[in-house]
Order: structure tokens, then C-alpha cells, then sequence
């Protein structure tokens, strides 16, 4: 693809209109049932083998694995972008889906707020809306002051937030991130991590997220899937046994020690 816009996936909204909640309670979050899903790429890679996995309400769950493990591959299935080459994904609701990528594909040409509005406009929200969804989405992720501001003059982490911001303007029922920190130092990335917990623990999206970051995925998530490679398949579901909130202390605690040993140990056999 050439162009930042272009390499900018579509969010797919709702095709059918479903009627209004109460307003006394949230519109459900997406349940998401992954079936005998495989898929093998025309030059014949054969990315993922059959996979099953369910994905609950609200849910965080990380996946996690070597490089080519197919991770990618399982996201952008679930998230509509690629088509399996066996089984199906089913979605439950009117699950409004935004992603986030590793690089955060901002346009240097436009200001932080116009960056922000971008799928606003090409979701087709009404323009009356623009204005008070960019300034909530760029007060949660700490960008409200840059609105005037380039891509140029922002740090790494603050391009992150921002595209996590053009993201939640969207106000997503389901969040698919792809090693949105891989790019950044450990202290910038644990405070991202940290800050997308916080908003994730206000919006209560149901949440898929890759990485290669094994203390990540267990500082993140309810559960963690650890993906083998060649052909790519799931090794292993944990079950993260800490409540949330987390706080960052967690990570220095015996109990985070001992479940990020074990994550370790099965992703070591798995390479014998
Ligand atoms: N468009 C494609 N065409 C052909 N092969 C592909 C394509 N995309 C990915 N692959 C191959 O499919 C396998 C799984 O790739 P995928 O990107 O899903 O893995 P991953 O676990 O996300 O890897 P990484 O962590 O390096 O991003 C790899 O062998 C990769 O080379």
C-alpha cells in the first residue's frame, strides 16, 4: 500500500440497525466465537492451522507467540480484514470494531485533531458529532493542549496515543491491536500500557491484542494465548488470576514472577 490512508483499515459499523437500549443499560459488548478457522495464503504459507477460541463479553485477551506464529494472521480474521480459508468467526451484536497498528500511520500533513477525526469522516459520523468525540477521545488518551501540534513534533509515544485516540473516537465496542508498543522504550510502553488499561476499564471494549511481549500479555490480559508456529495454532490458554484494576506494582510481585515463568517454560518446550 502506498499511502497512509490507504494502510489505514476500514472499521466496519453496523449493517443493520438494531433498536436503542434502555439508557439505563450499556448496549452489550461483542462475544466472539472463532470455529475451525485455518488459513493458508495463495503462495501456499500455510498460516494458521484450525483454530477454535472464544472470546467473552468485555474480554482482554492477548495473543502471544514467536514471530510467524500467525497472531497477525488470527487478528485481522477476526477482525473482517482477511477471509479464512476454512471455518468461521462469528461476532455476536452490532460490534463497532476500530484497530491499532504497530505503526501508528498518522498523516504529517494534518494537525493532531484532524488526524484524530480521520475515521470519523471516513466512517461517515455525522459532523456534528466530530468535534466533542476528538476532544473526549484526545482528553483520555492525555493529547487535550497538542490539538494544533504535527505528528513531527510529537514523541513516539505520543503518535501511539494519538492513534489510539483516532481509534476510540470511534467509541468501539471491540478493539483490535496489533503490537501497538513494540515500537517503543520499556518505560514509555508500560505507561501506555497502563493508560489503555485505565480506558479500558471506563469503555469496557472487548479487546484482542498482539504481541510479542510476554510480560505484556500478562500485565493486560484475562487470558493469554500462546500461538506455536508452522503451521500457526494454539499451544495454550492461560487464565490470568489478577483483578483488576492492575497497578504497576503488580509486575514486581512473586505471583507475576511465577505466571510469566510458566507462559515461559510452555513457549520454550514448544520450540523443541
Ligand atoms: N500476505 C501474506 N502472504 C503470504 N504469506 C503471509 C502473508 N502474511 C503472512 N504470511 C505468512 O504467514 C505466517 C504467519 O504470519 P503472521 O504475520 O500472521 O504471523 P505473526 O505471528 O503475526 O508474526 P509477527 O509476529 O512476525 O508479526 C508467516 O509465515 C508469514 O510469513
Amino acid at each position: 500500500m502506498s499511502t497512509a490512508e490507504q494502510r489505514i483499515p476500514p472499521v466496519t459499523t453496523a449493517s443493520s440497525p438494531e433498536p436503542a437500549p434502555p439508557a439505563h443499560r450499556p448496549p452489550a459488548l461483542p462475544h466472539i466465537r472463532v470455529a475451525d478457522v485455518a488459513k493458508t495464503y495463495p503462495n501456499g504459507t500455510i498460516a494458521l492451522a484450525p483454530v477454535d477460541l472464544d472470546i467473552r463479553e468485555g474480554e482482554f485477551v492477548s495473543l502471544l507467540g514467536p514471530s510467524g506464529c500467525g497472531k497477525s494472521t488470527l487478528l485481522r480474521i477476526i477482525a473482517g480484514l482477511i477471509t479464512p480459508t476454512n471455518g468461521e468467526v462469528e461476532i455476536s451484536g452490532s460490534a463497532r470494531r476500530a484497530f491499532v497498528f504497530q505503526d501508528p500511520t498518522l498523516l504529517p500533513w494534518r494537525t493532531v485533531v484532524k488526524n484524530a477525526r480521520l475515521l470519523l469522516e471516513l466512517e461517515g459520523i455525522p459532523k456534528a458529532e466530530h468535534e466533542s468525540r476528538v476532544a473526549e477521545a484526545l482528553a483520555k488518551v492525555g493529547l487535550a493542549g497538542f490539538e494544533k501540534s504535527y505528528p513531527r513534533g510529537l514523541s513516539g509515544g505520543m503518535r501511539m496515543r494519538l492513534s489510539f485516540a483516532r481509534a476510540l473516537a470511534l467509541r468501539p465496542q471491540l478493539f483490535l491491536m496489533d503490537e501497538p508498543f513494540s515500537a517503543l522504550d520499556e518505560i514509555t510502553r508500560e505507561t501506555l500500557q497502563d493508560e489503555l488499561l485505565e480506558i479500558w476499564g471506563v469503555d469496557g471494549f472487548t479487546s484482542v491484542f498482539v504481541t510479542h511481549n510476554l510480560y505484556e500479555a500478562v500485565y493486560m490480559s484475562h487470558r493469554v494465548v500462546v500461538m506455536s508456529p508452522r503451521p500457526g495454532q494454539i499451544e495454550r490458554i492461560f487464565d490470568i488470576p489478577f483483578d483488576y484494576p492492575r497497578k504497576p506494582e503488580l509486575r514486581a510481585t512473586p505471583e507475576f514472577a511465577a505466571i510469566t515463568q510458566e507462559i515461559s517454560t510452555c513457549m520454550r518446550e514448544m520450540k523443541r
